[in-house]
């Protein structure tokens, strides 16, 4: 499980953290930082209970409903779910991003996936043993 088979990162919220090839990180080096997942995470989607991701930071928003300037809609359209998209497309001012940091609660989980080399072991064996037979194959038809 060391750095070096990581190949492929990406971010996901598929339920894969179960998954032996998923290595959960925390984007950040303090210790008391929450870390949440995504299925942590969706599951606060009310109005009373309202957590927004916006650039791999958790809000809980469920105080700043109805002061929204924009409308308590639009943020429950978002809730529980990323919202760095619609959060940006708006192009909010450096207030509304500094109100932010009042309803921060933690970092979203980030997913790595790597993949291991016994998941390149059966493949390459495979591989060699049909090589190995193809080339006796064409051996014998030849010297037949
Ligand atoms: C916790 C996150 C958010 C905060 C703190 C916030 C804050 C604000 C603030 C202060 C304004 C007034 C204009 C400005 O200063 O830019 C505003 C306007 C607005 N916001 Fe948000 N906002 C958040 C999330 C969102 C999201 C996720 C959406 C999704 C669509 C959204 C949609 C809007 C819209 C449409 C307006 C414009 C209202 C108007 O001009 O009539 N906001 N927001």
């Amino acid at each position: 499980m060391g750095e070096e088979n990581k190949e492929n990162l990406t971010k996901s919220g598929s339920g894969a953290a179960n998954n032996d090839n998923v290595e959960q990180t925390c984007e950040t080096v303090d210790d008391d930082v929450k870390c949440y997942t995504f299925e942590e995470i969706r599951v606060h989607n009310m109005s009373n209970d309202t957590w927004l991701i916006i650039h791999d930071k958790v809000y809980d928003i469920s105080s700043f409903l109805e002061e929204h300037p924009g409308g308590e809609e639009v943020l429950l359209e978002q809730a529980g779910a990323d919202a760095t998209e619609s959060f940006e497309d708006v192009g909010h001012s450096t207030d509304a991003r500094e109100m932010l940091q009042q309803y921060y609660i933690g970092e979203l989980h980030v997913y790595f996936y790597y993949i291991s080399w016994t998941m390149w072991l059966l493949p390459a064996v495979v591989a060699a043993v049909v090589g190995i037979v193809y080339r006796y194959y064409m051996f014998e038809h030849k010297s037949s």
